[in-house]
C-alpha cells in the first residue's frame, strides 16, 4: 500500500499518527464527467461524449466504491460498451496490481503491472493516493474520473441515447431525500467500517463504530415501513449501502471490528440485503473471495497472519420476503 509523490511510487501505510488515530479518506483528484453531447459537467474539463467502445472502468472486485460502478455498469446494460480490468484481490507494497490470478483481468490499455502507471499515464508527475475505481478514455489516454459517486452518476443516465439500458436511480423528484441519505450513509456506514478498522486508538475505533451501528439500527426502523430507501423505488441509495451491506457480515463485522451485531441479526436489512443480492445480473458483480482475500491479506497492520477465515456461511439465496 503506498502511493504517488510526483510521479514516484512509495510504499506507505495510512498515516493515522498525525490525526489521533483516525482514518481520513483523502479526496479523489481527477473530477471530470462523461456527458451525452461531451459538454463539461458539474466538474472537469468538457471532451468526454459518451460513446460505445471509447470508455475501460478498472476496478477491483474486493472493493466496495469500485463495486458501486460495477454495478450501474450491470444495471444499465453497459458491459459491451465499456470495457474492464479487474485487479489482484492483494494490495501490498506495489498498490493495487495485475498479477495473474483467477478472476484478474489484465490491462489492455498499456499493459500495466501496476495501478499506479494508469495514474502516470495520465500526469507522469501524479502525486496522492492510487485508488480504484478509475474511468479511462481510450480516445484521449487518460483517466476522465476518478470518484465512485460521481461515475455512478454518470452511467445512470450519459449513455441513454446510445442504447443504455432504461432506469434511472437519481431521478430529479427524489434528488433531496437521496443526498440527505448518502449524507448519512456515507461517514457513518461506508466509510464508517473503515474509520472503525483503520482506527489506532480505543476512542478513534469507538467514535466509528457506535454511530455505525446507531445508524444500521435507524435503517433498519426504516425499512420495517418500507421496502426501499426512499420509498417504492430503489435507487441510488440503495445500491451505495447494499455494497457495504454484502461485505458486513464476511469481513467487517471481524476484520474491522464491527462487532456489535451482524447483518443477519437485523430484521429488515437482512431480508433487504437478500432482496438485492438477488436482483438480476447482481450476483455477477460480486466476487466473495476476492473480497475475503483482498481485506484479509492486504492488510498485515490488522491482521499479520494473512490467514483467510473459511465462513462465515450466509444463506443469501433463502427467499427475502420483501
Ligand atoms: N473516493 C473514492 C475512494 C476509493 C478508494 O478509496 N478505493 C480503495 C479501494 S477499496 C483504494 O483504492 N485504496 C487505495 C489507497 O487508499 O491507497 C471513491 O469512492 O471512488
Amino acid at each position: 500500500m503506498g502511493l504517488l509523490v510526483k510521479g514516484e511510487w512509495h510504499d506507505q501505510w495510512y498515516d493515522t499518527k498525525s490525526n489521533d488515530g483516525e482514518f481520513a479518506r483523502s479526496e479523489s483528484q481527477i473530477r471530470n464527467w462523461v456527458t451525452k453531447d461531451g459538454s463539461a459537467g458539474p466538474s472537469g474539463k468538457a471532451g468526454f461524449k459518451a460513446e460505445a467502445g471509447r470508455y475501460h472502468l478498472y476496478v477491483a472486485m474486493a472493493c466496495p466504491w469500485a463495486h458501486r460502478v460495477l454495478i450501474f455498469r450491470k444495471l444499465k446494460g453497459l458491459e459491451s460498451m465499456i470495457s474492464v480490468s479487474v485487479l489482484n484481490p492483494l494490495m501490498a507494497e506495489h498498490g493495487w496490481t495485475f498479477e495473474e490470478a483467477p478472476g484478474v483481468v489484465s490491462d489492455p490499455i498499456i499493459n500495466a503491472r501496476y495501478m499506479y502507471q494508469i495514474y502516470t499515464a495520465t500526469d507522469p508527475n501524479y502525486s496522492g493516493r492510487v485508488t480504484i475505481p478509475v474511468l479511462w478514455d481510450k480516445q484521449q489516454g487518460c483517466i476522465v474520473n476518478n470518484e465512485s459517486g460521481e461515475l455512478i452518476r454518470m452511467l445512470n443516465s450519459a449513455f441513454d441515447d446510445i442504447g443504455a439500458l432504461p432506469g434511472d436511480y437519481y431521478p430529479a423528484t427524489l434528488r433531496a431525500e437521496i443526498d440527505e441519505l448518502n449524507a448519512l450513509i456515507y461517514p457513518n456506514v461506508n466509510n464508517g467500517v473503515y474509520k472503525a478498522g483503520f482506527a489506532t486508538t480505543q476512542r478513534a475505533y469507538e467514535q466509528a463504530v457506535i454511530p455505525l451501528f446507531t445508524t444500521l439500527d435507524k435503517l433498519d426502523e426504516r425499512l420495517a415501513k418500507q421496502r426501499y430507501l426512499v420509498g417504492t423505488q430503489i435507487t441510488e441509495a440503495d445500491w451505495r449501502l447494499f455494497t457495504t451491506l454484502i461485505r458486513f457480515d464476511a469481513v467487517y463485522y471481524g476484520h474491522f471490528k464491527c462487532n456489535i451485531k451482524r447483518i443477519a441479526d437485523y430484521e429488515h436489512l437482512s431480508g433487504y440485503l437478500r432482496e438485492l443480492y438477488q436482483w438480476p445480473g447482481i450476483k455477477d458483480t460480486i466476487n466473495f473471495s476476492h473480497i475475503k482475500q483482498h481485506y484479509y491479506r492486504s492488510h498485515n497492520t490488522i491482521n499479520p497472519t494473512g490467514i483467510v477465515p473459511v465462513g462465515p456461511e450466509l444463506d443469501l439465496d433463502r427467499p427475502h420476503g420483501r
